[in-house]
């Protein structure tokens, strides 16, 4: 059995997450890989429940954390762990640092909170805090993104928010990609969705995720 690889997907809202995830599946699948595909907040009914009060409702970010980590710590032991104790690869739209680009960066909330509530949900495993092993960054312009999205869907409490808060998320994520370089692949999101398909297999390929020489 291989070992359990834990993927994620990071980004502002609109930068092209998402539109990647059926090939990337696909991809994986297609090697042989057993695919957990997943998403934040959500992953279980428990937080899929919460997803839909955290997107919808306004409420102030010390109840929004608490809601993001709930939601977090029913996905880590119901769906997270049991799939990659089982080896399977997990493919997971958005994780903690969603939380400390949104809730930290982007609503002002203290870091040093977050940083406890991450030990309460992702610590207690003899192997230390559960983070994961690669996390794609799709790094756009808040501008861009906003082109984007104008009349691509209903906006969520967060898409709604104005440019200048995404610009703090985008700082936000630029900070945490920063203190972990290792983990932390920067796509440049700017680039047309087959340049930007180029760079995502490019990248899993250098990093082992991936066999070279797979065709989309
Ligand atoms: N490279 C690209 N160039 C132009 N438009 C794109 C590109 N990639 C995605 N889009 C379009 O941008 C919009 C947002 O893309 P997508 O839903 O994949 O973003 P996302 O990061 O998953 O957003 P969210 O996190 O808000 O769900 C969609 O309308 C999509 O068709
Ligand atoms: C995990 C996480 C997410 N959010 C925000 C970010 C997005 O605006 C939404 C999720 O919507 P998507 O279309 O699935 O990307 O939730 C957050 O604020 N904090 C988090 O920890």
């Amino acid at each position: 059995m291989s070992e359990g690889l834990f993927l994620t997907l990071e980004g502002i809202d609109g930068a092209g997450k998402s539109s990647h995830l059926d090939a990337m599946e696909a991809l994986f699948k297609a090697q042989g890989r057993t695919v957990v595909r997943t998403r934040e907040p959500g992953g279980t009914p428990l937080a899929e429940t919460l997803r839909g009060l955290i997107l919808e409702q306004p409420m102030d970010p010390l109840t929004e954390s608490l809601l993001v980590f709930a939601a977090r710590r029913d996905h880590i032991v119901q769906v997270i762990e049991p799939a990659l104790a089982r080896g399977d690869l997990v493919l997971c739209d958005r994780f903690t640092d969603a939380t400390f680009a949104y809730q930290g960066a982007g609503r002002g909330f203290d870091a040093a909170v977050l940083s406890t509530l991450e030990q309460w949900a992702q610590g207690g495993r003899a192997q230390g805090l559960l983070q994961p092993h690669i996390t794609l960054w799709f790094d756009l312009a808040p501008e861009t993104a906003a082109e984007r999205l104008a009349g691509a869907r209903v906006p969520d409490k967060f898409e709604a928010q104005p440019v200048e808060f995404f610009r703090r998320v985008a700082l936000g994520y630029a900070d945490r990609a920063a203190a972990d370089a290792q983990r932390f692949i920067r796509i440049d999101a700017s680039q047309a969705r087959d340049q930007v398909w180029q760079q995502i297999e490019t990248a899993l390929v250098a990093r082992g995720a991936l066999n070279a020489g797979t065709a989309r």
